[in-house]
Formats: C-alpha cells, structure tokens, sequence
C-alpha cells in the first residue's frame, strides 16, 4: 500500500489508529485457548471486531516466535486473513530487524514477499548497508526506530555526539539513503516533548507512534506537534485494546476501547483540518 492510499483510509475511516496484536496466550480468554489454534482465533475475532475503527494493525513477532513453528503459523494465518478479508488495512511486521546487506535482505524477503506485510519495522545501529535492501522493495514501507518510548531510549537515542543528538543523526542521515522515500519512523508516544524538532527534520514522514494506553503516553499532547499536513501519523495500542477483558466479551471489549480512541483521533483530524 502507498502512503497515499494510507492517508484516503485515514481520511475515509476518520482515524490512524494502529491496533497491536501482541497476543500472550497467559492473557487471552481461557474458552479461545480450547480452540485449534487460539492466537489465530483470537486475533480473527478481534479484527473482525475492530476493523472499521482502525486503518492498521501491527503483530509483534516476538509474540509469535515465542510459540516456535505454531506461534510463526499462527501469524501466516493473522496476515493471510487481513490481506483477503480485509485489504484495505495496512499491515505492520513489528520484528525489529536489521542486520548486514545479504541477510537484511533476506529479512526483507521473508516480511513483504513470502509474509505479504506493508512494512516492517528495523533498527538502525548498523546503518545504510542494513536498511537500504528493505528500501528496495517498490510500495513497501521500512519503518525505523528513531525515538524509542522506552526509559532506555536514554541510553544512546538521546546522546549528543559532535554536537547533535543520535536520534537527530538517524532522521538526517537516513534521509540521504537510496528509496528513502520508503522510510517511516518509530516516535514513542511517551516522548511527546521530542516532536516538534522531529518533525522540522521529517516533516512530510509518516510517524508510528506506539506507547499510547498502557505506558502512559498520551494522544493530544503526540498530535500538538506530530501531525503534519497530510495527518502522518499512526498512532498504536496493543494491551490497552486487545485485552480489555478475558471474558467472552473480550472482542467486543476491544471494540469499545478502540472506538473511544477512534472518537478521540477524529475530534483531532476534524480541528486539524480546519487549520
Ligand atoms: O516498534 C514498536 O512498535 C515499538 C517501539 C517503541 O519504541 N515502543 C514500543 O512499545 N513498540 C512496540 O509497540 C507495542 C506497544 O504495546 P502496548 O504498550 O501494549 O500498547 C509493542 O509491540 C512494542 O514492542
């Protein structure tokens, strides 16, 4: 899917809510567990659920390969069936890769072209060699981490060096890489006070802005600044929608909670689009 595609279903659907499967099967409902395979069963029921108040969803594949060969199945199944059923979501690989030239490049065969993901998300210490094989693939989206939501992202992300800090390197330097055209960027939504010099760097980017709900973040003070003229941004929540309750209301749960953020995303774009 092109960014302008994901802009009119922003628009059409009135929110850039990302909903994150993280499914924990310590978490799930204990009926869903007694089916073939509960991670798919519950991540369909959740879709079929939430599809219409969200644009993306975002499995994280640790969840998956915590499960080994089941767990990697089971996240087949997840993508096969938002692709057919659903094609206008945008889909998100949460894997977090990245690795020397050859290998990036397998990585980046195993997400978008056997998998049949939008995007998938990559760290950047290993630099150009290791992103740029994601960037070669034409209408796919390689989405990397800038400013992490979490306290470690204290560490290095926010270390000035020569003058500048990492996490502005990374946004600067990237920009001068093959296909950057095909970049997106992780911004922790806990790290609202960081988004105005983020966005005089890459201000025409699409942003993922995960840490909303359950670490804290919050969706107004991430959209004063995050925002740019053609929306740019997706904002995520996985525990704070998916397990709004364990019962066998679970899916409708998930519904309500995410249709309180949808209503919240679409006072904002109504007020945005009057500027
Ligand atoms: O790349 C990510 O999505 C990510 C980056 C980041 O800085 N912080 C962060 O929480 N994430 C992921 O976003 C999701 C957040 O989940 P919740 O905190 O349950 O909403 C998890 O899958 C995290 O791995």
């Amino acid at each position: 899917m092109t960014t302008e595609q994901l802009t009119e279903q922003i628009k059409k659907k009135k929110s850039f809510l990302c909903i994150g499967l993280d499914v924990d099967l310590n978490k799930i409902p204990q009926h869903v567990l007694d089916e073939e395979d509960p991670i798919f069963s519950f991540n369909k029921a959740i879709i079929d659920a939430t599809h219409h108040l969200c644009v993306a969803y975002k499995p994280n594949t640790a969840f998956y390969e915590a499960y080994g060969i089941k767990g990697w199945k089971s996240l087949e199944k997840t993508i096969k069936y938002l692709n057919e059923k659903y094609p206008e979501i945008y889909t998100i690989a949460d894997a977090k890769r990245g690795d020397i030239g050859n290998t990036s490049s397998m990585y980046a065969k195993a997400f978008f072209e056997d998998l049949g993901f939008d995007s998938v998300t990559v760290a950047p210490y290993m630099g150009k060699d290791s992103v740029e094989p994601f960037l070669a693939f034409e209408h796919k989206h390689t989405i990397m981490l800038a400013l992490t939501s979490n306290e470690g992202a204290f560490d290095f992300q926010t270390k000035t060096i020569e003058g500048k800090e990492l996490y502005k390197q990374v946004l600067e330097t990237s920009k001068t890489w093959k296909n950057s055209k095909n970049l997106m960027y992780v911004v922790g939504a806990t790290k609202a006070e960081y988004f105005a010099d983020i966005r005089n760097i890459v201000p025409d980017s699409f942003l993922l802005v995960p840490g909303v709900g359950a670490q804290g973040g919050n969706l107004q003070d991430v959209c004063k600044y995050g925002l740019n003229k053609h929306v740019g941004l997706l904002i995520n929540s996985s525990r704070g929608i998916i397990y709004a309750s364990n019962q066998t209301d679970f899916a409708q749960a998930a519904a309500n909670k995410a249709k309180e953020l949808q209503q919240e995303i679409e006072v904002i774009l109504n007020s945005h689009s009057e500027e």
